[in-house]
């Protein structure tokens, strides 16, 4: 397996060379040069492995020779045995047609885990092995960062600098990475929004040379094993319907900002598992769900909410889904990428916007909304919903067909969002890990929101 980039500019390149490559050398996204196709008998034979076994036979077709198996296998296994189930991701009942895919048992209580954890890991092996600098630089808006501090904090080689915008994450989010005291890593509390420090690193990325010099990796989802490990859950979850004889029509409803987790999905379904819907739930930063409905891809006004995590206007793995929307043709990217930057906009008519809402469907979710759900979702199931998963549940109930099995991809822990929560009154007790985060000393620089400033930081740190 060869990967490619979405703007045609980059030969083809090896899974460890497109890990470390991060963001495409020719500024646009890795992409696998094909997907591999899954057969129905293998989805049958898939259904009875644990997740760990299944994470290796997906991750195997698209690392093929490169990682031996029996190195693969313990790179998967060291990285789910940190997850506080036995299952890793397990699917929760509501009723009937109503189920919660939990992807928040890991390490760091967020989705993000289960590809940042293999991905540290991943990282940890590739520089053992090929003697490469690691030296992470990623972007969030708060999950991403402390799970992939959490991946690699302590490791030998690798050092992690992660830019923040400066008091627009939850308290929780902000503790989990700043309280971090390992020599290898760097915490920048950025004073701007998430899409600030996105560009920012965006831009370092695309500047090759000072991505060579300094050995710049990514861990955003911008790297292509982070939707790679993400497609796993999606077959989990099926799998888990399928015993029930419940997979039938089944459709996923995934929260997203940056637009990564749905694509992990979009992938699953290319790749052959029988997907119905995949719903697009945003929060009041609306931009994909305008698209879907409306074909206008465009930024609106920052808007804080009570899911910051989703509190992002430009959706980095967006120009994925129009590398396969444009017939994996990489000039139709390339120029609708220049008209994004020159007009800040893309429109879209006709069969090609016919075709979004084929793959898509969308619903954006107003603040009070959120919160209502969280209630109705305490009251009725007696389930204590995070306010992101509360917009895939509310997308969910507004879009699923009744009697359509519908999943919502629940992406926090609910302790990591206690502001929203107790605004209704609902009353948590924190897990002890994140209980004991209030003790810590926290580390952290505010820096202004400008290339400059970040460059300097990180030309001390690395
Ligand atoms: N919501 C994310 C934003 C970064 O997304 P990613 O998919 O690039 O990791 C976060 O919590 O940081």
């Amino acid at each position: 397996m060869r990967y490619i980039s979405t703007r045609g500019q980059v030969p083809p390149i090896g899974f460890i060379d497109a890990i470390l490559m991060g963001l495409a050398n020719d500024g646009g996204l890795l992409v696998p040069e094909h997907i591999p196709q899954v057969s129905e008998e293998t989805l049958k034979q898939w259904q009875q492995l644990s997740y760990p076994e299944l994470a290796l036979e997906i991750f195997a077709l698209y690392v093929e020779q490169e990682i031996p198996r029996e190195d693969l296998k313990k790179l998967v296994n060291d990285s789910y045995s940190t997850f506080r189930h036995e299952e890793v991701t397990p699917v929760r009942q509501l009723d009937d047609s109503r189920y919660v895919l939990e992807l928040f048992h890991g390490p760091t209580f967020a989705f993000k885990d289960v590809a940042l954890q293999f991905l540290g890991n991943l990282y940890a092996y590739v520089s053992k092995r090929t003697d490469s600098i690691i030296h992470i630089l990623g972007a969030t808006s708060g999950d991403t960062g402390a799970s992939a501090i959490e991946g690699v904090r302590g490791k030998d080689g690798i050092r992690i600098c992660i830019l923040h915008p400066h008091q627009k994450v939850s308290k929780v989010q902000e503790l989990q990475m700043t309280t971090v005291d390992d020599a290898n890593v760097l915490n920048l509390a950025v004073e701007g929004t998430f899409d600030d420090c996105q560009r920012i690193i965006k831009e370092l990325f695309a500047d090759v040379e000072f991505k060579h010099k300094y050995h710049l990796r990514a861990i955003n989802s911008i790297n292509i094993a982070r939707i790679l490990a993400q497609t796993v859950y999606y077959f989990y979850a099926y799998f888990r319907l399928a015993e029930k004889g419940q997979a039938g029509q089944v459709s996923f409803s995934v929260p997203t900002g940056n637009f990564g987790d749905i694509f992990a999905g979009y992938l699953a379904k290319k790749m052959g598992l029988p997907i119905h819907k995949l719903i697009l739930a945003t929060n009041e930063n609306n931009i994909l769900a305008r698209f879907i409905k409306e074909g206008v891809y465009q930024p609106g006004d920052f808007k804080g909410t009570y899911s910051p995590s989703m509190d992002i206007q430009v959706a980095s793995n967006f120009e994925r889904y129009l590398f396969y929307l444009y017939g994996e043709q990489a000039d139709t990217v390339t120029s609708l990428m220049a008209q994004f930057k020159a007009e800040g906009r893309i429109a879209i008519v006709g069969d090609v916007l016919k075709q979004v809402q084929a793959d898509f469907a969308a619903y954006s979710v107003e603040n009070e909304e959120c919160l209502n759900t969280i209630s109705d979702y305490y009251e009725k199931y007696d389930y204590l919903l995070d306010p992101h998963t509360s917009c895939g549940a509310a997308a969910s109930d507004k879009l699923a067909q009744s009697g359509e099995t519908a999943i919502v991809l629940s992406t926090a822990h609910p302790a990591k969002f206690d502001e929203a929560i107790r605004l209704r009154g609902i009353g948590q007790t924190y897990p002890e890990p994140i209980q004991a985060l209030f003790e810590k000393p926290q580390f952290q620089t505010v820096v202004g929101g400008t290339n400059e400033a970040i460059q300097k930081q990180l030309e001390a740190f690395f």
